[in-house]
């Protein structure tokens, strides 16, 4: 290996990620994400599969258009109208890929696709010379590639390098590969496909055993030069290979790998907080990288060995991965001008000058109330202001929740829904239980609550607290935001978010209706 060769990250936390059970995203959500994939470098964005719903093509499209700096993506079945909606979400992409797939193991074949080996062959073809009439840069999957056999993988991947494929994925897609076995067949495919020197090989690794990165990197040590990945690991089922462990594997590990990405790893803490706050998923804190004790050392011997030489304990500096990078950004005697500054350097931009000044008094009421204001909170009260602009049916007007040990607590809530005000009261387990009565007592919105969850959006007890409710109704399930530093407000606002995201839901389907 030259130690000028690079691995091609390429993230799919707005596709796989996006599929795990709950993580739905808006077409905003998905803006915000990419654009920290942009900064962080990552070198291709997949940004969703363009066929699923008019959403996800919107979402394509809205991607494409605003990424500049990474190659923007669209997964498509090998059928025609998939390639097609794919090349047309793409096609403002400064630089896009559509990436095409088709399963290669004999189960998927036979049971799913319920086509001959032959069928599939010629399917792959077909639909990769259809993508490249439309795009230059073509990708070819062999779905379940994990599962397959060696020689049929030959066949349909030299098949498809001829047909214009550019980049050959071998995805592991249901996490039954082992790092030996599994590196091994890379080496072979590689060896083996006589026009393999015309493609990238590339790996796309689920977690179901736990041996995502494991798998990802072996494959590395064996010619891969692209690794699929997502921020957190989010995924299908168990997940995909984390994006932050396989880069910083393979940068501090440079001494076995000789190999760079190009990641700007200071921007992956960042990145991990914004995907889980977006879909409520929270990390777990012995997470590698991103975990809130990656870097912490407890016990007395650790203490004094880092305390005399970093080293001893550490294998990497908790500011390259973006710890610590909690910059007081801006403070309450901070301007208009400072404020709009730092959206554009968040790569935040806002529709109208009326949203800027809604977004800058939030910010002041903010920075009245808490000391230092960091980006993470100037994320969160941009992201309120967007919903609060959005037509929304339900919002808050007051809150007042009385807790108090010994008692039951106690909400009284006012509602402003379609310009008219609704109170109502509630007891509850505690107070966000009160609270949450209330407001059911006033919409009887009939849906279920999925998932609860609190965080801090910095350190320290004036942090905001940022709250995703997940609610279900009818199988439609939304993730619905809030923040603020009353936590039991923030879980307020997320409520009723959720419930405007399922009455807007509920409008484009039935235009008639009001209400969730
Ligand atoms: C491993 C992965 O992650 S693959 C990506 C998985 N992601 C998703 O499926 C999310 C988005 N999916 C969807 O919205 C829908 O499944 C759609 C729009 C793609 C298709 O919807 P529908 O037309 O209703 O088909 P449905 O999902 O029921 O079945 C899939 C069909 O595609 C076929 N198919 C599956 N994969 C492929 C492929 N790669 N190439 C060609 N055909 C395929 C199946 O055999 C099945 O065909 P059949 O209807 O003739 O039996
Ligand atoms: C579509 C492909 C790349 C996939 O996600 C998988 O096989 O897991
Ligand atoms: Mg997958």
């Amino acid at each position: 290996m030259s130690a000028t060769e690079k691995l091609i990250i390429f993230d799919t936390t707005l596709r796989d990620g996006e599929q795990s059970p709950g993580a739905s995203m808006t077409q905003e959500e998905k803006l915000r994400i990419a654009k920290a994939l942009e900064r962080m470098q990552v070198d291709v964005i997949e940004a969703g599969f363009a066929i699923a719903s008019q959403g996800d093509f919107e979402s394509v499209k809205a991607v494409a258009e605003s990424i500049k700096d990474s190659r923007v993506c669209s997964l498509a079945r090998a059928v025609d109208a998939d390639i097609d909606r794919a090349g047309e979400a793409l096609k403002n992409a400064t630089a896009g890929r559509i990436h095409t797939f088709i399963a290669t193991s004999p189960i998927h074949m036979e049971f799913k696709l319920r086509m001959s080996p032959d069928q599939v062959v010629e399917q792959a073809v077909k639909a990769v010379t259809r993508a490249r009439n439309l795009c230059d840069d073509v990708e070819f999957s062999c779905e379940d590639a994990g599962r397959s056999e060696i020689d049929f993988l030959c066949r349909v991947i030299e098949a498809a390098i001829d047909a214009g494929a550019r980049t050959i994925n071998i995805p592991d897609t249901v996490g039954y590969a082992m790092p030996q076995q599994y590196g091994d067949t890379i080496r072979q495919l590689i060896e083996r496909i006589p026009n393999s020197d015309k493609a990238i090989f590339s790996v796309h690794c689920h977690n179901d055993l736990g041996l995502a990165v494991a798998n990802s990197l072996a494959a590395v040590t064996c010619g891969a030069r692209q690794v699929e990945c997502t921020i957190n690991g989010l995924g299908e089922r168990a997940g995909n290979a984390s994006l932050e462990e396989i880069v910083m594997a393979v940068k501090t590990r440079a001494d076995f790998f000789n190999i760079e990405t190009g990641i700007n790893t200071r921007e992956i803490v960042p990145a991990s907080r914004l995907v889980s706050s977006i879909t409520g998923f929270p990390v777990q804190p012995n997470k590698a990288i991103v975990g809130a004790n990656a870097f912490a050392h407890e016990s007395g011997i650790h203490q004094d060995g880092v305390i005399k030489h970093r080293e001893t304990y550490e294998i990497m500096k908790a500011e390259d991965v973006g710890w610590n990078a909690n910059r007081m950004v801006l403070g309450k005697h901070s301007g208009r001008n400072a404020f709009r500054g730092r959206l554009d350097e968040l790569g935040i931009s806002l529709k109208s000058e009326q949203e800027l000044n809604d977004a800058f008094q939030r910010f002041k009421d903010l920075a009245d109330k808490k000391h230092e204001i960091f980006d993470e909170d100037i994320q969160a009260l941009v992201s309120d202001t967007q919903k609060a602009t959005e037509n929304e049916l339900y919002s808050l007007v007051s809150l007042s929740v009385c807790s108090q040990t010994g008692e039951v607590p106690n909400a009284t809530i006012v509602l402003n829904i379609g310009n008219e005000e609704q109170r109502s009261q509630s007891e509850g387990a505690g107070p966000v239980d009160a609270t949450f009565k209330a407001i059911e007592r006033i919409v009887s919105s009939g849906t279920s609550l999925e998932l609860y969850n609190v965080s801090a959006i910095t350190s320290g007890t004036d942090s905001q607290g940022e709250v995703t409710v997940r609610l279900e109704k009818g199988g439609r399930i939304v993730n619905g935001h809030g923040s603020d530093i009353d936590i039991v407000a923030a879980s307020a606002k997320a409520y009723l978010n959720a419930l405007n995201l399922l009455s807007a839901e509920t409008q484009k389907a039935h235009p008639q209706t009001s209400g969730v």
